[in-house]
């Protein structure tokens, strides 16, 4: 469903990702892991197609949608137009899929997505990011600022839709175990280089893994 191959992508003269390769079969659930910093976003961007490369190559076979870090709503708009917002360029204008999948976001609709507590906002996000039907979704930062029972709530949404819809995800996360919980296999991402990858109990059992983003080797 992805494929990317030697990916560089700069700033400036400040490479952010160097030769990066990897690849996402469809239907399956993936986790991106890496400090602060290591390009994580950079790389979920340019599988957006928001940053270019300065080298390599991306592919994705079908429509791609982003969960942006930080949700980047429209606070003075409504929810429902936050998600109007989302099928604009695919042209889905009905938000009846996305209610029927979040009905949360029915209740939301008229309320101002600035007003929301953050983990309605990140639902919101959610939502706009399905209004455009899309074949792989592109989670960045899915737990940031959220209680660990807020972000529970939204990945069991995420797990239904990957195991009943067989949609392909990309989860990038700074949380290792919510990552290892979900996801099967993982790829780790450090100044812009990709260090580790492999099934994700093989990744939690790896004690320089393990000691770098689980606080210790999972027993
Ligand atoms: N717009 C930008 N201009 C210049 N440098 C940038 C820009 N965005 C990111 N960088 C730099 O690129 C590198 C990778 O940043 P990126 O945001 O992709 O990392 P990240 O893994 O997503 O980090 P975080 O978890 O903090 O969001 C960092 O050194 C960052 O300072």
């Amino acid at each position: 469903m992805i494929d990317v191959t030697g990916l560089v992508v700069s700033y400036g003269s400040a490479t952010a990702l160097d030769h990066v390769t990897l690849s996402i079969r469809p239907g399956e659930m993936v986790a991106l892991l890496g400090p602060n910093g290591a390009g994580k976003s950079t790389l979920a961007n340019t599988l957006a197609g928001l940053l270019t490369p300065a080298s390599g190559t991306v592919t994705v076979h079908g429509r791609l949608a982003l969960i942006p870090e930080g949700r980047q709503l429209f606070p003075d708009l409504s929810v429902a137009d936050n998600l109007a917002l989302g099928g604009w360029r695919s042209g889905q204008r009905d938000p009846a899929p996305v209610y029927t999948l979040l009905p949360r976001l029915a209740e939301l609709a008229p309320r101002r997505a600035g007003v929301l507590s953050g983990g309605e906002q990140q639902m919101v996000a959610f939502g706009r990011a399905l209004m455009s039907h899309p074949d792989v979704l592109v989670v960045d930062e899915l737990s940031l600022g959220l209680a660990p029972n807020v972000t529970s709530g939204l990945a069991r949404h995420l797990v239904e839709l990957n195991r009943e819809r067989g949609l392909t995800v990309l989860l990038i996360e700074q949380n290792a175990r919510l990552a290892f919980e979900l996801c099967e296999r993982a790829y780790v991402l450090e100044s812009g280089r990709l260090v580790a990858e492999g099934d994700c109990a093989d990744l939690a059992g790896d004690p320089r893994v393990a000691g770098a983003y689980l606080g210790g080797a999972i027993t």
